[in-house]
This record gives C-alpha cells, sequence and structure tokens, in this order.
C-alpha cells in the first residue's frame, strides 16, 4: 500500500544544539535503512520549509503507523497521512 506523508519538523528552540543534532542523525539512519528496503520510496524537501513530503511502500496501516511512531523527530513533527492509489492514466511501471 502507497501513502503520501508529509512531515514538518518543529524542534523547540530551547533544545540544545548538540541533542538537536543527535536526533537528526538517528533519524538520518533510520530513514536511509527504510530507503534501502524499499518501504520509504521517495523523500522530498518541501523548498522553503523544514518538512518533507515522502511516499512509504507498506503492508498496510498498522506497518505505516509502527514507521512513523518510530521516526527519532516523531515527538516533534506535524504529520499528514494520505492513502495513495493508482492513476487510470499513469504510464509508470511502479506505481501500484
Ligand atoms: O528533515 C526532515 O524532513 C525530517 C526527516 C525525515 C527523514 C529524515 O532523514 O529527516
Amino acid at each position: 500500500m502507497l501513502f503520501q506523508v508529509e512531515m514538518t519538523v518543529k524542534l523547540p528552540p530551547s533544545m540544545p544544539a548538540e541533542q538537536a543534532a543527535e536526533i537528526k542523525a538517528t533519524e538520518k539512519a533510520y530513514s536511509q535503512e527504510l530507503q534501502r528496503s524499499g518501504k520509504w520510496r521517495h523523500l522530498w524537501r518541501v523548498a522553503g520549509s523544514y518538512a518533507n513530503v515522502s511516499i512509504f511502500d507498506v503492508e498496510d496501516n498498522a506497518e505505516l503507523q509502527e514507521i512513523i511512531s518510530n521516526l527519532p523527530l516523531f515527538p516533534y513533527m506535524e504529520i499528514s497521512v494520505k492513502p495513495l492509489c493508482r492513476h487510470p492514466s499513469s504510464i509508470r511501471e511502479d506505481d501500484s
């Protein structure tokens, strides 16, 4: 199942820079492992924002919830999820 997930990062201004850097490094490693596995298909920065638009390819809602809730930045993000299905006019083979 494919999902579009938009994540907006809102780190508290009071968080020490070292702690923020550590969380971001852990987040990067976690997301890159999921990208290598194919579960995190796309990761795009939203230009001009500390936000991303991502496409996940997971078994079901429960797996998406598990992945998202384990993001190191999860406590500091606003997240919206949209389920996707194949567009009838799509010419891409990997859209479903
Ligand atoms: O910087 C972000 O958009 C948050 C994030 C998600 C995966 C990652 O590596 O950073």
